[in-house]
């Protein structure tokens, strides 16, 4: 994979993007998007993370002739039966913004006890070798935390801002730098781990 010096990222979000590029730089791999490329999205339809996180990846493949790496991920909270979970990016209606998003959680939240505050992101990451490769390889990351009562920093992406990680010391995910966040969140856990399935 190194000698062909590209990996397709199956996906349009600008902060993936920034969390995921420096470990592939650092093996000499440039990442190129699905903007990049002008390929459209996939329609994300299925009820779990990996058969989303593979629907990105296949569609990709099937437009390019570069490995792909696909990741589908989502916030979910156990006391709202996992919602938003794997319709985060669609939580408050189909082009809703990040705000909005964050905005409708909070006020679901409005009357929960602390204890049902806990909450966790999910990513599930696929790799394809080709668009016909018989076999994939999947890695997943969990993130524990819990959600704050209002919106807090101004890093990151999606719900950073009202996600308080367990053992920041009341900082959100947005007031973490990019190492910080990497070295504990779910798509830095599951990077690491296709990392390690790619020995
Ligand atoms: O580290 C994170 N920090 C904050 N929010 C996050 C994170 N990781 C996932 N999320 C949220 C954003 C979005 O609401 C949903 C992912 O949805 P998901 O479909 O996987 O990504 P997306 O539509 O933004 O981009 P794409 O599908 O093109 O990869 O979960
Ligand atoms: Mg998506």
């Amino acid at each position: 994979m190194v000698g062909t010096g590209t990996l397709v990222l199956a996906s349009r979000n600008a902060g993936k993007r920034r969390e995921l590029e420096p470990a592939f730089a650092a093996l000499g791999l440039r990442l190129l998007d699905l903007e990049q490329l002008q390929i459209e999205s996939p329609e994300e339809t299925a009820s779990t993370f990996l058969e989303n996180s593979l629907c990105k990846a296949r569609h990709t493949a099937q437009h390019c002739n570069h490995w792909v790496l696909a990741e589908d991920s989502g916030l979910c909270v156990p006391a709202l039966d996992g919602a938003p979970g794997v319709r985060s990016a669609r939580f408050a209606g189909d082009s809703a913004s990040d705000r909005e998003n964050n905005e409708l959680l909070l006020q679901r939240m409005q009357d929960l006890s602390a204890k049902q505050r806990d909450a966790y992101f999910l990513c599930v990451m696929v790799l394809l070798r080709g668009p016909e490769d018989p076999d994939p390889l999947f890695a997943r990351g969990i993130w524990q935390g819990e959600i704050a009562a209002k919106m807090q920093g101004e890093g990151g992406f999606g719900y950073d801002p009202i996600f308080l990680p367990r053992g920041a010391a009341g900082r959100s995910a947005a007031q973490l730098s990019l190492q910080e966040k990497q070295a504990c969140s779910h798509r830095g856990q599951a990077l690491r781990k296709l990392f390690a399935e790619m020995q």
